[in-house]
């Protein structure tokens, strides 16, 4: 179903008149913006996603103050030198009349904070997984409470959703423990699949979140040459550790250079083209663990005994 005004598509009547109510997405603000930057020369299609971004950003100071006041307390400030991509976004958003709330209009710092936050801040979720072709972002969205969980390259959580699935339209996200935590342990996510090289993690975080990363896992994959780097995650070297010192690796009490072997056997997926991490299902209802874990990128599902031989946890 396609609004007239805007040309914006709803997957069905019922999500039109739902994003058309008075406190939700398609305002009168936000139809007109978007109508306005189908005449805008916007340059490709990431631009667009933030220019999407900066409207449904706006939008929400007109429907609830305090959903977007939650939203600019999250991380990310203005930048003071903001980038031409930056200001050609401001000088769109700033040529259509403010929202209701903002009447004193939209200054070129709060633009940059609300990039950086949406940078900073947004999951992308994923269309579902298909061994023979890259996936794609489906959409992105700004989950404030999920936004305080810190990155780790061997992260002892991760995201599922499951926005394809029997439900469908279902866009929460569950953060899931991989293993046991030990108390007071800081519950980490990857901001990116796990088997990422050294370089293009440290690219990424530098790039889109500012900091350098001195986790664990870096500070041992920093004095890898680069032809070992490629081959960090590729499972030909997985499967040429031997299960049974994992445990003793993982605690980095081995002087081998891949400490991280027991993560990466035991947790990553191994279906082709998937990179994936396990965790366990939820307890059930009378709170007994599971033993049968899950892939966030494919769904596939495996007993726990059958991941590697030892079958041992060391938390
Ligand atoms: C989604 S927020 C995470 C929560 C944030 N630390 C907070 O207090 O609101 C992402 C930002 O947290 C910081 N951050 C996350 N993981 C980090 C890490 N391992 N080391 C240093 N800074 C990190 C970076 O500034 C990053 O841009």
């Amino acid at each position: 179903m396609t609004c007239p005004s805007c040309w914006i598509s709803f997957c069905s009547n019922g999500c039109a008149s739902l994003a058309a109510s008075s406190s939700s997405s398609h305002t009168p603000w936000s139809c007109r913006a978007l109508a306005h930057l189908r005449t805008f020369a916007v340059a490709d299609a990431d631009l667009l996603f933030q220019a999407n971004f900066l409207i449904a950003a706006l939008n929400l100071a007109a429907v609830s103050s305090p959903s977007f006041l939650r939203l600019m307390s999250l991380q990310g400030l203005s930048s003071e030198n903001p980038s031409p991509e930056t200001l050609n976004l401001h000088s769109f958003i700033s040529s259509v009349p403010p929202p209701k709330g903002l009447e004193c209009g939209v200054s070129l710092e709060m633009t940059s904070a609300l990039l950086a936050k949406d940078k900073q801040n947004a999951f992308g979720l994923m269309e579902p997984f298909r061994e023979d072709k890259e996936r794609s972002v489906r959409a992105y969205g700004i989950y404030p409470t999920a936004s305080f969980f810190n990155h780790d390259c061997l992260p002892n959580a991760c995201r599922f959703d499951y926005l394809d699935g029997p439900d469908g339209k279902n866009t929460d996200i569950i953060i899931r423990a991989i293993h046991d935590i030990p108390q007071e342990r800081e519950v980490c996510l990857s901001y990116f699949p796990v088997n990422w090289v050294y370089a293009d993690r440290q690219r990424r975080l530098s790039e889109d979140y500012g900091f350098v990363c001195k986790c664990d896992r870096c500070e041992v994959e920093k004095n890898w040459k680069d032809d070992d780097d490629d081959d960090a995650g590729e499972e030909e070297g997985m499967e040429e550790e031997d299960g049974d010192d994992s445990d003793e690796r993982m605690n980095g009490s081995d002087d081998g250079d891949f400490p991280h072997a027991y993560f990466f056997v035991r947790y990553l997926c191994d279906r082709e083209n998937c990179g994936g991490t396990l965790a366990p299902l939820p307890t059930s209802p009378d709170g007994m663990p599971s033993d049968v874990m899950e892939c966030n990128v494919c769904g596939r599902l495996r007993k726990e005994e059958d991941l590697d031989g030892d079958g041992a946890e060391d938390n």
